[in-house]
């Protein structure tokens, strides 16, 4: 079936791919010339995990289209998917501003009065669909010629694809046994091959979103939180974390101590509950502490990097990792600016690697006396006097860190995801310093 796709990020390229994938027929449309431009060459604006060879793929079999032009990408299909980005504003809120940009468009662009599915796939707060319904009566157009759905994206970055083409769960808000039936149909294949397709209501589809993202984030605080008790009590987080987890209840996923979460989804979308809450009038203090516990990781790191160096006045610092997690190119929200920024405002020098993220990063943090970028990690840590194992990414785990050791100043190894062995990293001269 047709589908027409908003928004060209993360999301919505690739749900596009993976649709095509699937056999629909896919038209993407976004307001960035470039970003369009560049994809109909078969070119990804992203790094992702098989992303670039199923692009070029499903533009071969003719699956997926682009467009810049609003009346096509209107006129193509009842299937309407919002795929645009809803970053948070300066008190936490949601900025819904893209999502209502695309209503407008879609509402001004109905020319041949068709009805249209105008799906959420952008995570937005839930009673977004009530203000959708508003923005459209607002345009002095016809409520009984759209209709409005949830389909909350679960996609992790760095395994985007597989998550798209594997999902645990499809879930879909609805209304109406038409939008029921245009989702059936999209997603058809996917239950035949056993993914579970969830309907609901609205309200709650909008809701399953908001409350996974801020229970796996709370999941991830409070294994912070038990680092911070394990090292007063000498135990070992690891472990801890490895005993809670093996309990099915639990469950071992995402209990991985560290430096905490960052990306482009939990900090936001976290607030954005928080926010949610205040305005109905309930205080989510559990999702409040979430954050707190998360920022103290930051300062906590920092804290050991000073009680080990001392003063970091003209000290050399190497950062392996700038990505906020493995498998991906995405910088925003990545514990690395934080770190980058104190440490530089603290008089230290650093020297930054990351396999694919630094393109990204030069356009927070540029090259200068004090900030080296270097092409390989072993490189990066010459001469200096600390590393930090900030990105998780596999490369990092089998680096010859007798040989780096030897060309460093001095032996600090601050592991800031808790990756490395310890034993064979204090074998190898190294002063380690993990996160609990
Ligand atoms: N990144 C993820 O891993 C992920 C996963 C699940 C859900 N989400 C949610 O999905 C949404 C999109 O996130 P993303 O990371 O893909 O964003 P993104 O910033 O990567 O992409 C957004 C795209 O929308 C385009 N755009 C802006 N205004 C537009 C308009 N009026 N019409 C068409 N295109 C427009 C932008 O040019 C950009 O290409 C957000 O709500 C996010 O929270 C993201
Ligand atoms: O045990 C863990 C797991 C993750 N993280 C960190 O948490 C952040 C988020 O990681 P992850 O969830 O893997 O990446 P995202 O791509 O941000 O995906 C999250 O956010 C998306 C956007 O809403 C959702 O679709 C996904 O389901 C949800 O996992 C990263 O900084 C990770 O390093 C930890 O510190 N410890």
């Amino acid at each position: 079936m047709n589908i027409t796709i908003y928004g060209a990020g993360y999301v919505g390229l690739i749900g596009a791919v993976a649709l095509a994938s699937k056999g629909h027929d896919v038209l993407l449309y976004d307001v960035d010339e470039f970003k369009i431009k560049q994809l109909e060459a078969g070119n990804t604006p992203i790094y992702e995990e098989d992303l670039e060879s199923m692009l070029r793929e499903v533009i071969a079999s003719g699956k997926l289209t682009f467009t810049l032009d609003i009346q096509q990408a209107v006129a193509y299909s009842p299937l309407q998917m919002i795929c645009v980005g809803t970053p948070s504003r300066e008190d936490g809120t949601a900025n819904l501003s893209y999502v209502q940009d695309v209503v407008r468009s879609v509402v001004r662009h109905n020319h041949k009065a068709e009805k249209k599915l105008l799906i959420e796939k952008s995570t937005v707060p839930v009673g977004t669909h009530k203000q959708i319904y508003h923005w459209i009566e607002s345009l002095d157009a016809s409520l009984d010629l759209y209709e409005v759905a949830s389909n909350p994206e679960f996609l992790r970055e760095g395994k985007a694809l597989y998550d798209f083409l594997h999902p645990d769960r499809i879930v879909c808000g609805v209304s109406s046994t038409w939008a029921q039936g245009l989702f059936s149909d999209l997603y058809k294949v996917f239950k035949e091959e056993g993914y579970p397709l969830l309907f609901t209501d609205i309200a709650s589809a909008e809701l399953i979103k908001q409350a996974a993202n801020s229970f796996l984030a709370m999941k991830i605080s409070y294994a912070n939180m038990l680092a911070e008790v394990c090292e007063q009590v000498d135990a070992n987080v690891v472990d801890v974390t490895k005993g809670m987890g093996l309990d099915k209840r639990i469950g071992k996923e995402f209990l991985q101590a560290g430096i905490g979460f960052g990306g482009s989804c939990f900090p936001k979308d976290v607030s954005a509950f928080i926010r949610t809450g205040e305005e109905l009038g309930l205080n989510l203090g559990l999702l409040r502490e979430t954050l707190l516990v998360n920022a103290r990781q930051r300062d906590r790191l920092i804290q050991k990097i000073v009680s080990a160096l001392g003063d970091l006045h003209d000290k050399t610092i190497a950062m392996f990792g700038l990505a906020f997690k493995a498998g991906t190119d995405d910088v925003r929200e990545t514990p690395a600016i934080y770190l980058v920024r104190e440490l530089l405002g603290r008089q230290a020098k650093v020297h930054l690697y990351d396999p694919v993220a630094i393109p990204n990063f030069q356009q927070m943090v540029k090259e200068s006396q004090n900030v080296r970028y270097f092409s390989h990690a072993a490189e990066t840590a010459k001469g200096v006097d600390a590393i930090i194992l900030l990105t998780p990414w596999d490369e990092f785990m089998t680096l010859d860190y007798d040989n780096i050791r030897s060309n460093m100043q001095d032996n600090h190894f601050f592991d800031a995801r808790n990756t490395m062995n310890k034993d064979q990293m204090k074998k190898a001269g190294f002063h380690y310093i993990g996160m609990g």
